[in-house]
């Protein structure tokens, strides 16, 4: 059984915005990326797995329960973490974390674990943390309970680099222990360092599925260059960094997600 699935999933939210006909699947212990540019459908089509929006066509189920029908035992199931992190401001951290607890009546056992791993101490009022601060305890209150699906909305955003690896690692030892999850981003980097499959959205609609592997082929591009002498290519080599091999060199360069977005919406002509 797929662990999430949509199927002709629509909200028209009219002038071209919303999500249309959205059909893919997640595995039962997949990572699967969502991957698209701002304003693409990746919230909306979250909402509505999350049961907070109604479907207008289609529907969406998660372990073989419809989002909207079932939306009470989803919310309290799921880990989630939304593309705006929204807390109840007169609460402290420490706090907000137990409320969310008592309301799943699950036992928040990572939450200590999680606290250290991101070097959060949620002792102080949610009022006035930081940015970063506020997205580490979203992260926390997510996979405090330990859940078996995760739905994560761009959940590195605002958060600096080094927190940021620190968060693929916790996605990458998620992943082995055999949890589902799903993955909106805008970073090709991190869908690709942490998912197995990707599905790219735009315009609200799925441009396609792929494995990551095919991904990153079309994201690592090869240009072979041929010079006159070897030393000519040798100095081309130092210069690009390229791979040389007598007169030619190879140059290896990084496509930009807009570029393989291209590819896929442009059915291939770009290759
Ligand atoms: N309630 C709404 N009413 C009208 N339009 C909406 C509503 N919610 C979202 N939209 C529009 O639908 C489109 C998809 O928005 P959505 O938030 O799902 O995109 P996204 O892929 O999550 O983008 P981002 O990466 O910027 O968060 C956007 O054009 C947005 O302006």
């Amino acid at each position: 059984m797929d662990a999430i699935s949509t199927k002709g999933l629509t909200r028209d939210y009219g002038g071209g915005k919303g999500i249309f006909d959205l059909t893919f699947s997640v595995g039962e212990g997949e990572t699967f990326g969502f991957l698209g540019p701002n304003g693409a459908g990746k919230t909306t089509t979250i909402r509505h797995l999350m049961g907070f929006l109604r479907p207008r066509a289609g529907s969406c189920a998660i372990g073989g329960r419809d989002c909207w029908r079932e939306r009470e035992n989803i919310q309290r199931d799921l880990g989630y973490i939304p593309g705006e992190i929204s807390f109840f401001n007169d609460m402290t951290g420490a706090e907000f974390l137990r409320f969310l607890a008592g309301y799943r009546g699950q036992k928040p056992v990572r939450q200590k674990e999680l606290l250290d791993r991101f070097e959060l101490d949620p002792r102080g009022g949610i009022k006035k943390m930081s940015k970063g601060m506020k997205q580490k305890l979203g992260i926390v209150a997510a996979f405090q309970h330990d859940p078996a699906v995760l739905i994560l909305d761009e959940p590195t955003s605002g958060l600096d680099p080094l927190m940021q690896n620190r968060f693929v690692e916790l996605l990458r030892e998620e992943t082995a222990r055999g949890k589902t999850i799903l993955l909106s981003s805008h970073m090709f980097e991190e869908v690709e360092r942490t998912c197995q499959r990707v599905g790219i959205i735009r315009a609200g609609r799925l441009a396609a599925v792929d494995s990551v592997e095919a991904l990153r082929k079309r994201h690592l591009r090869s240009y072979t260059v041929t010079l006159d002498t070897p030393e000519r290519a040798e100095s081309f080599a130092r210069d690009f960094g390229g791979q040389q091999d007598g007169c030619r060199v190879t140059v290896t360069a990084r496509q930009s997600l807009e570029e393989i977005f291209l590819h896929y919406y442009g059915g291939g002509e770009h290759d």
